[in-house]
């Protein structure tokens, strides 16, 4: 068991808890970016994808200095958005979690490149009084090289917010959601820390929910635990996914899990 690790999760809900008025004040006076001046290609095989010479050969290897301008060094990534897209969960939690540094984490590099712009824009403007050094946005892959920035029992949370379906059967591999790769996420989370997941698609969501239920070391977070916990209405409106969701008036289904204290 690691109590330092739960406690370390405590701390980020009630530092969530503790900024409610700052929370308030954020509420519908998001930065708008309704246009997204990019085009990019909707879908990457993340099967497919460049080599691994792209990427730093381990977390200490990686210049997080470049990243957050105010960065101590003992601060560390708590919080992991996979698959982030153009930063609207991360932008949206950054001023109401102010003291834990975030990460978005995007394949495609012109999207990547774009979120970094709206950061660094949001950085420059501070709306509402926020630095937004706390976030930013790489370009990754995140099936195949999270181990090279995370190290074992780091995270606090890792969001998947409206994954890719990949509706076909012979492309099922390519979900982000899958035994294998859940194993990975169990290794670079803490002891109690959690994996938020949510769709419009429900096979998806029925998917997702069967391999973290099948996963050893995973409970799911009963629904009525969560309406306590502060992160859970970003998941449902802050992305562009969620807003579009949101708009549409579609179902979700969403499902949290935590990773098990083990004694
Ligand atoms: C359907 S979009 C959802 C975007 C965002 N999460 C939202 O809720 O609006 C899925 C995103 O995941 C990204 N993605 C897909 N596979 C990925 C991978 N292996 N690593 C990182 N990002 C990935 C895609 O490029 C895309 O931006």
């Amino acid at each position: 068991m690691n109590n330092g690790e739960e406690v370390d999760n405590k701390r980020l809900h009630s530092e969530m808890d503790d900024t409610e008025g700052n929370e308030k004040k954020h509420q519908g006076k998001k930065p708008k970016w309704s246009r997204f001046p990019i085009r990019s290609r909707a879908h990457r095989n993340p099967l497919n994808d460049e080599s691994a010479a792209d990427y730093p050969v381990c977390p200490s290897e990686v210049d997080w200095k470049a990243m957050y301008p105010q960065l101590q060094s003992t601060d560390k990534v708590e919080i992991l958005d996979v698959g982030c897209a153009y930063g609207g969960l991360i932008t949206s939690i950054a001023p109401v979690a102010p003291q834990t540094l975030i990460l978005g984490a995007e394949i495609r590099a012109r999207v990547s490149e774009f979120t970094q712009s709206r950061i660094n824009q949001l950085r420059e403007e501070k709306p509402e009084g926020h630095h937004y050094n706390n976030v930013w946005a790489i370009r990754l892959n995140a099936m195949k090289y999270l181990p090279n920035y995370f190290k074992k029992n780091q995270l606090q949370k890792i969001f998947f917010m409206f994954p890719d379906p990949h509706f076909k059967n012979r492309t099922f591999r390519r979900r982000i959601i899958q035994s294998t790769l859940i194993a990975e996420y169990a290794y670079i989370l803490s002891p109690g820390g959690m994996i938020y997941t949510i769709t419009d698609v429900q096979e998806l969501g029925e998917w997702m929910q069967k391999h973290l239920d099948e996963h050893p070391l995973f409970d799911r977070v009963p629904e009525g635990e969560l309406v306590s916990d502060p992160f859970i209405k970003y998941i449902q409106n802050s992305s562009e996914d969620g807003e579009r969701t949101t708009k549409q008036g579609l179902n979700k289904y969403q499902a949290v899990y935590r990773k098990k204290v083990l004694h």
